[in-house]
């Protein structure tokens, strides 16, 4: 009876984690979809996980201050050492509960990417966020969004005779990639939300574009003038250099994985695609995909994965 009852809890887990992936993250849940049911399991317990160190920093119910964020983000490294070590502690919820289960399940699993992840979180805490340089920026995105992919394949697998260390490389440039295709998504909204610019101050000098103006289009609209649009392009084809070489990691997945990872690369990497045809307007504009151009890709994302199309270069 206890073992039921424990097994009831597991699954109202995986439940609990599976809602929190389809109602926030409606790529990653249709990638899911393609998936065995341990794999898509596994990876809504993580993203559960990555979802709500997320909202420490930037959710509706972020503390105010960010001396409070970082007691937060203390507790919740904390909370994780804990649950790797396997303890069972007080204000164990059901989303934890679908975590420590899937460490169990995935024995190889690391926990250096999880704990990447909340070190990148604290970097994002304070109000005077910038960052100077490219190699700065890239920092962020290694912690916030390559550890994703470091996270995920050991549940994804390799292919025969392929390593996970040969994947790395791949992953983490996927990572990159989608991290900063959200950032060219969200200028204006990070700018108005949290008057934070990601942007690297450098490039930002290089192509003449002043951050107050960033600010002031963010927050009153205006127009895009050449700098910007250079500015973007320059990004753009920043972000696509990233997906070129996370490409070359798709036929190093173990079958299974290939296509979910495919679709949530190739869904993001159209992104880019929908800022050039706003004009590079992301200061009033958000580029998104319907859910119909979602499902017109998926036939010609399953054709590159079972005809192994892809950039090895
Ligand atoms: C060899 C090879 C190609 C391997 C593939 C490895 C792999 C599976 C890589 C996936 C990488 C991935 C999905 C990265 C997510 C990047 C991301 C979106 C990070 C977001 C960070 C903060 O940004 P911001 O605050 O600006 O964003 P919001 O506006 O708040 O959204 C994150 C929010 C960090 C937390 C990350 C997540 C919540 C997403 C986690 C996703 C999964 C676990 C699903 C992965 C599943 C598939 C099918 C790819
Ligand atoms: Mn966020």
């Amino acid at each position: 009876m206890r073992v039921k009852a424990q097994a009831k809890l597991v699954s109202d887990g995986y439940e609990a984690c599976k809602d929190m992936t389809s109602e926030y993250a409606k790529t990653f849940y249709l990638a899911t979809q393609t998936m065995p049911d341990e794999q898509a399991m596994a990876t809504w317990a993580i993203y559960a996980w990555c979802r709500r160190v997320d909202e420490i920093v930037d959710g509706p119910n972020a503390l105010a201050e960010a001396s409070m964020q970082e007691e937060s983000l203390r507790e919740w490294m904390d909370r994780l050492e804990r649950m790797w070590e396997g303890k069972n502690f007080n204000g164990l919820n059901q989303y934890d509960v679908a975590f420590a289960d899937m460490i169990r399940r995935f024995p190889g699993s690391d926990i250096e990417p999880y704990k990447d992840m909340v070190r990148g979180m604290m970097m994002d805490v304070s109000d005077e966020v910038k960052y100077d340089s490219w190699e700065q920026l890239y920092l962020y995105c290694y912690r916030v969004a390559s550890t994703v992919g470091l996270m995920t394949l050991p549940v994804m697998g390799t292919a025969e005779g392929v390593t996970q260390e040969d994947a790395r490389e791949s992953a983490i440039a996927l990572g990159i990639a989608l991290q900063l295709t959200n950032i060219l998504r969200d200028v204006g909204e990070d700018a108005r939300d949290r008057g934070r610019i990601y942007l690297p101050e450098e490039d930002m000098k290089r192509f003449g574009v002043d951050p107050q103006t960033v600010l002031d289009r963010s927050l009153k609209g205006g127009e895009v003038d050449d700098a910007y649009r250079n500015l973007m392009k320059f990004e753009i084809e920043r972000a696509r250099e990233y997906y070129r070489q996370a490409e070359k990691g798709i036929p190093m997945l173990a079958k299974s994985a290939q296509l979910p990872v495919a679709v949530a690369m190739e869904l993001y990497r159209e992104i880019l695609d929908k800022i050039e045809l706003n004009d590079y307007d992301n200061f009033s504009r958000r580029a998104y995909l319907t859910g119909f151009e979602k499902l017109c890709k998926l036939p010609g994302v399953w054709l590159r994965v079972i005809t192994g199309s892809w950039n090895v270069a």
